[in-house]
């Protein structure tokens, strides 16, 4: 993991970010922070206030703003899906971590979530789930220093192959 200390998730909604980086974060020692929930407490709302309140493009920047300005060394680092379009809080994250993309098929992320209308994805209403999927393919695997496949890995599988990979790294 060299010099650099924290490890920052990023990947599709229902990729495993959030669960699969508390997990991370007590097998490494490591702090863990959702940056989902640093919005929240900055706004003082849900994502899915923020987002009634005004639209995703709003939600987006206000994301950029936090994840940009956020300082967590030694921390695992779970973002929310739309946090590749900031590039300067994806610079940000990259200068304190190692970035690890969950890579989940899109069949595999309709399995997980059945809630996709109501879970409040970032993106145009009229947008299709598997135009934002393609659109972002190609952001993830940008940032990426590391691609874990999910498809087919439950949980525990998925922690185990992170952390040899991980290893192989440092
Ligand atoms: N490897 C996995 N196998 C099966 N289900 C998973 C896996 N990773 C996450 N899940 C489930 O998928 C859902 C979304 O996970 P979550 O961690 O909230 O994803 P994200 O933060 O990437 O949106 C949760 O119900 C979680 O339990
Ligand atoms: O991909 C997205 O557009 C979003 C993903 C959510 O986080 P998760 O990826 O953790 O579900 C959350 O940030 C917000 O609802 C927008
Ligand atoms: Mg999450």
């Amino acid at each position: 993991m060299k010099k650099r200390k924290s490890i920052v998730l990023i990947g599709m909604p229902g990729a495993g970010k959030s669960t699969l980086g508390v997990l991370l974060a007590k097998e490494l020692a490591l702090d863990f922070v959702d940056t989902d929930v640093l919005i929240q407490a900055r706004e003082g709302k849900t994502l899915q206030e923020i987002m009634a309140e005004s639209d995703y493009l709003n939600l987006r920047a206000i994301e950029g703003e936090v994840i940009a300005a956020a300082q967590l060394p030694k921390h695992v680092v779970s973002t929310g899906g739309s946090a590749v379009y900031s590039a300067e809080g994806m610079a940000n994250l990259r200068a304190q971590g190692t970035v690890v993309f969950l890579e989940c098929s899109a069949d595999e992320l309709r399995r997980r979530i059945h809630n996709y209308e109501s879970r409040g994805i970032a993106k145009a209403p009229e947008q299709s789930f598997d135009s934002l999927f393609e659109e972002r393919q190609i952001l993830y695997r940008k940032y990426a220093d590391i691609t874990l496949r999910c498809d087919g890995l439950n949980l525990q599988q998925a922690l185990d192959r992170l952390m040899q990979k991980l290893r192989a790294l440092a």
